[in-house]
């Protein structure tokens, strides 16, 4: 592998970047702290910055860059993209996970080491309390005065070992022991959320220093994604691993994202990120993702949450005739299903967007738009897809499911046998293999032994799937026969989440019972890969779950104040989630509203009507 000087690096897969992301893909000398709006290129950048790094020699085998993000899907995008810019070689130092898996991969390796009463059972079991369990604990344990809201952010905040805390009111330790002792009671089964696994994690770090020598050495290199959503909790452990230490920490995000305040999230993370860690502060200015009228009104919804906002260097050129942005409205709710299929499935025909680029958006419950809309789409030849649906008997949504490594490799297996032509499953394979078989990638010998075992079981399984049609107990027998090729101790031993069972079952289990759905009623093998991977299918999922992802055109379902119930202009949380919402799409923006879901949200109304918005009548079915 050839080693670059730094001034001889070129980004790679794009045309140009902003000079401000030069400069902080260059800057590492310091921490950093790169803010930038919707659309902005902070994936791109983060992923150009690992391949500086690499490819430079910055952060030198077998140093790893430890990248962590708030959601799976945003984990797997990013190290796609490192993918996509880095030789194999170098991305195979890459680490990229979420905060939730970077603490529980620690606590499954080192669990044993939390000192008692807080050592986790090997076969702990992640739950996740509703809202009303908070106040039910309180209840049951005589303090109703006491709020479970408060309970739930003081688990998720304190330190452990809690009778060495220093609370104003000593009654909060008495609750909080009691809590965790209530968690513990089974021994054998000890029940933890993930907040608690990050105190765990916190706790074992500080009992044993050499912890976070370790990690220190291993990462030279931190970037955080998404960091305007950071917790106390996991900005407490970001200190403690990486404060005052040679390891130089990006944190890239969008304040005007934030949406996770109701889930804890730190109002302030840039604020105390850039005073504690002495971060320089660079600011993006491009929008690579829509084009000039989109950013014209997105601009406008971002000054209503930050007055100093800049209007973002819109850079995608408008590919389509007619309105961008309106607001459909229909006189009843079969008519607005009806009236949107029937749009999607014009545009779809037009040749405008595949289905899978039009997002449908609903602020709660897919599932109940789901039973509306499917059949809708259904009558004019399109399926529905609700990504946070778990397949029958599964324990896993679809959208957790697409992003499990178990996934990525099985699927990829599948994909490079079914179609003539994969060459990016092809190396995806070729990666994973290589660091779950202990294959230096830069030894050519090795590698091409790899290259040759893989051809040969593509081609077994090319012909297990000519001689086989879909079905549950074929789709169950190829997924076994991938399984023992890539061994499945190899897979679990290089992916922490799966050392356990428990969450190796959830995630294998998740993964037949899709591929075992796409199978139903097919025939032919492409059409089943073509049903997991949901192309030809219009995605439907609620605005919290569109964080991170892009679409050609965005459907809003219910701009009215029934879906909006509890919306307030002053509640900027809730502006933040229609921001995000709105900033998904490249090229058009449409909402939906009707007297049977509830009268129109003035307010939202006037914002964007005010951008040259129209309220008009829905299109016909
Ligand atoms: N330098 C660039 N040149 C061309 N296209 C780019 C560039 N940077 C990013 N893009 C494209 O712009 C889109 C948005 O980029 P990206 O997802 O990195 O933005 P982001 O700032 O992370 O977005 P968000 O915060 O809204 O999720 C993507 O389609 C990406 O491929």
């Amino acid at each position: 592998m050839v080693i670059r000087r730094p001034d001889q690096w070129m980004p790679k897969g794009v045309a140009s970047l902003e000079p401000a992301a030069l400069r902080a893909i260059d800057e590492n000398g310091h921490n950093l702290c790169v803010v930038a709006s919707a659309g902005a290129g902070k994936t791109e950048f983060l992923a150009q910055k690992a391949d500086y790094l690499l490819s430079t020699g910055l952060c030198r085998a077998p140093q790893r860059i430890l990248a962590i993000s708030f959601k799976s899907d945003a984990a797997k995008n990013l190290k796609d993209r490192v993918r996509a810019r880095c030789d194999p070689a170098l991305s195979s130092r890459f680490d990229s996970l979420t905060f939730d898996a970077f603490s529980k991969g620690l606590i499954d390796r080192f669990g044993p080491l939390v000192p008692p009463p807080y050592t986790p059972s090997p076969n702990y079991e992640i739950v996740f309390p509703a809202f009303r369990d908070w106040d039910d604990f309180l209840a049951r344990h005589g303090y109703r005065h006491l709020s479970g809201k408060i309970l739930e952010k003081a688990v998720a905040r304190c330190r452990l070992p809690i009778a060495e805390l220093k609370l104003k009111n000593p009654e909060w330790k008495d609750v909080l022991e009691r809590f965790w002792r209530e968690y513990y009671r089974d021994e054998t089964a000890t029940q933890l959320t993930f907040p608690m696994i990050n105190r765990l994690t916190n706790y074992v770090l500080s009992s044993d220093p050499r912890l976070i020598a370790g990690l220190r050495a291993t990462y030279p290199f931190v970037f955080l994604d998404e960091f305007q959503d950071t917790t106390y909790g996991q900005y407490d452990l970001l200190k403690q691993l990486f404060l005052d230490s040679e390891s130089r920490v990006t944190a890239v995000g969008d304040s005007k994202q934030r949406i996770m305040v109701w889930a804890g999230a730190m109002p302030d993370a840039f604020t105390t990120f850039a005073s504690d860690f002495h971060a320089k502060r660079e600011t993006l200015l491009s929008n690579w993702r829509s084009h000039p009228e989109l950013v014209e009104i997105q601009h406008a919804i971002a000054l209503t949450l930050e007055r100093s906002s800049a209007k973002p260097d819109a850079k995608r050129i408008k590919d389509v005739d007619g309105d961008v942005c309106a607001i459909w409205d229909y006189a009843d709710r079969a008519s607005e299903c009806e009236g949107v299929a029937q749009w999607i499935a014009d545009a779809v025909s037009a040749g405008e967007m595949a289905p899978e680029d039009c997002a449908i958006l609903i602020r709660f419950r897919p599932d109940k738009l789901e039973t509306e809309l499917g059949p809708a789409l259904a009558s004019v030849g399109l399926r529905l897809r609700n990504i946070a649906r778990m397949p029958k008997g599964a324990k896993i949504a679809i959208q957790d499911i697409l992003t499990e490594d178990l996934t990525v490799c099985l699927m990829a297996m599948i994909r490079v046998s079914a179609f003539p032509k994969a060459p990016d499953d092809w190396h995806v394979l070729v990666d994973r293999l290589s660091t779950m078989w202990g294959i230096d990638p830069n030894d050519e010998a090795e590698q091409d032994a790899l290259q040759d075992d893989l051809g040969t079981k593509v081609a077994e399984v090319r012909s297990y799937l000519a001689g086989n049609s879909p079905s549950g107990a074929s789709c169950a027998e190829l997924t076994q026969s991938i399984l023992d090729f890539i061994g499945e101790t190899e897979l679990r031993a290089t992916v922490p989440s799966y050392h356990r069972d428990k969450d190796y079952l959830r995630a294998l289990d998740g993964f037949l019972l899709l591929l075992q759905e796409s199978a139903e009623d097919r025939d032919d093998w492409v059409e089943v890969v073509n049903s997991f991977d949901g192309i030809d299918q219009v995605p439907l999922m609620s605005i919290h779950k569109s964080k991170g992802l892009e679409f050609h055109t965005v459907i809003f379902f219910g701009l009215d104040e029934r879906s909006w119930w509890n919306f307030e202009p002053d509640d900027s949380e809730e502006m933040r989630a229609f921001f995000v919402a709105f900033t998904r799409a490249m090229q058009r923006v449409f909402f939906t509203s009707c007297s049977g879901r509830g009268t129109k949200l003035t307010y939202i109304d006037d914002l964007i009507g005010r951008v040259g918005v129209e309220r008009i009548p829905g299109p016909p079915s």
